[in-house]
């Protein structure tokens, strides 16, 4: 219905009008969309150029109608569906390394699945593995050759191992601009690939490509991507494969590095769920297992998989260290190895942790020293940080400081100065600034002496001001004493004493715990 009768820009004026219902009924005839392709001739130019890009793939108005539906839930811009591939520990850095995108499933998407099914329709002999991708500001991939194994199960046969022959890439979004950045570089010519609505990109895997980042103001970039399988190894997953197993790498070969190795519904599902910063870590933690002890990936795979269904993978901030301990005990790998190997190595796979690599290395020597835990209260006074211990990732950690702000703290400068765990120390100090209003200056004094009995501390003037006398109360509590009480208890002694000798007490102005080697 849709194929014939085009005018120049491929719209017949009977499809112009065509509402949404005719777009993804046509969408669903394979035989429809079959013989629209067929013309096209893309096998055989596939074979000969390896490369192709095909401008108004489908027809406009299919397109345009089908692809509505996707802008319109990528646009809606809650998670919903759509899965993130940031690297959440780092993406707020100036630098951030690895932003990634964004995908979901095609069949999650209104739309998606019908413009997914007929992309997968061009070798419909062959697996198709289809996604949808959602790229905005700073997203991004690195160089990367798509090659990936993929065990499928096979009726009757069990598993077979497939690889990934083709790669596709196929454009929704309207009006992108090359200003917009997200262009596909195709690495074996130079070629630069704008994101054109309507273009579809071919290749032969594998062929290093990389996507540039995506610049602030731009739409989101949207596109239906992935594979077609065969069975059977194509090609040997080479030192230059690993870098799938990155986390910077690009969704798509790193989803199908998670499914190489482990090939279980089970563990795709976990993984997805467990969050970004465990699955680097994994990746970080079976790469580096894989390089120290030249382990074979089947092994490595195998303590992976087995270390992540394990229940206490889910707890987040535990799961790095736990999942560390498991993987090397089970590889019987020395943990100064890795460091070293790490902090060593320049070899362009560590290159790719670019800034993150020393507080990688710090990350894991400070997992295996365990100085301190989450929730412990801990000062950096190099860094005038001084919090609790809210998260501990294997570049990150990040501290809750007095005033309740999150602070993101590179484990490189953790390892690298002095860090005082509060919440290993015996005692520690409580200070409460607070303005008093004295009728006189004696009545000031003996107020100071009875308060400095009654809280079992120092309290003293900090400052005189028009609107009163700055006074600093201190004193020691055991180390366990919580917060609050030992704050309202220091509050209630001081008003205590003020009253006693009429001096008026305003409400705490500021209150700390502090450790007392800094006083
Ligand atoms: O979106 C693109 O242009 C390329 C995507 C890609 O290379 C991938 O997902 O592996
Ligand atoms: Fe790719």
């Amino acid at each position: 219905m849709f194929a014939d009768n085009k005018d120049n820009s491929g719209v017949s004026s009977r499809t112009r009008a065509a509402p949404l219902r005719l777009a993804l009924q046509w969408l669903e005839s394979q035989s429809a969309v079959e013989s629209h392709i067929a013309p096209l001739l893309l096998q055989a130019r596939l074979t000969k150029e390896k490369l192709i890009v095909v401008d108004d793939f489908l027809p406009f108005e299919v397109a345009s109608r089908a692809s509505s539906l996707v802008l319109e839930d990528a646009a809606r811009n809650e998670k919903g569906d759509w899965s993130s591939m940031s690297y959440e520990e780092v993406a707020h850095e100036a630098d951030a390394i690895a932003h990634d995108f964004d995908y979901a499933e095609a069949e999650d998407i209104s739309g998606g699945e019908h413009l997914s099914d007929a992309v997968s329709w061009i070798f419909p002999d062959l697996i198709p593995v289809f996604s949808i991708a959602r790229y905005t500001e700073g997203h991004h991939i690195d160089a990367h050759d798509d090659k990936a194994h993929v065990p499928i199960e096979m009726k009757g046969k069990g598993e077979v191992l497939h690889s990934r022959k083709y790669a596709a890439i196929y454009y929704l979004t309207p009006t992108w601009k090359a200003s917009y950045g997200g262009v596909l570089v195709d690495e074996v010519t130079g070629t630069h690939i704008v994101p054109k609505f309507n273009r579809l990109v071919l290749f032969e895997v594998p062929r290093l490509h990389r996507v540039t980042a995506v610049r602030p103001n731009a739409p989101p970039r949207l596109s239906v991507f992935g594979w077609w399988l065969t069975p059977g190894k194509l090609y040997e997953l080479d030192l230059s494969g690993l870098t799938h197993f990155l986390p910077n790498e690009g969704r798509g070969t790193l989803r199908g590095a998670l499914f190489g190795w482990t090939h279980t519904d089970k563990f795709a599902d976990i993984i997805d769920k467990a969050g970004l910063v465990n699955k680097c870590s994994v990746l970080c933690l079976a790469w580096a297992a894989l390089n120290v002890t030249k382990a074979s990936i089947r092994e490595v795979r195998a303590v992976v998989a087995e270390s992540i269904v394990d229940s206490r993978f889910r707890s987040q901030t535990l799961s790095t260290l736990l999942l560390l301990d498991r993987v090397l005990t089970t590889l019987s790998v020395a943990l100064p190895l890795i460091v070293a190997y790490l902090s060593h190595s320049n070899g362009p796979r560590v290159t790719s942790i670019g800034g993150c690599r020393e507080s990688f290395v710090a990350g894991v020597s400070l997992l295996w020293r365990q100085p301190f835990a989450v929730g412990d209260a801990i000062e950096i006074p190099s860094l005038n940080v001084f919090g609790k211990l809210l998260q501990f990732g294997i570049f990150n950690s990040v501290i809750e400081d007095l005033d309740g702000r999150p602070v993101t703290v590179p484990n490189a400068a953790l390892a690298a100065g002095a860090v005082v765990n509060r919440s290993r120390a015996r005692l520690r100090l409580c200070r409460l600034d607070i303005l008093v209003m004295p009728p006189s200056s004696s009545q000031l004094n003996s107020f100071l002496e009875d308060a400095r009995r009654n809280v079992g501390g120092s309290v003293n003037i900090s400052s005189i001001t028009c609107d009163g006398v700055g006074i600093t109360a201190k004193v020691m509590v055991k180390n366990d004493a919580t917060f609050d009480a030992t704050k309202g208890d220091l509050y209630a002694k001081l008003l205590e004493s003020a009253e006693k000798h009429e001096v008026e007490l305003s409400f705490e102005k500021r209150v700390v715990f502090q450790p007392p080697a800094s006083e």
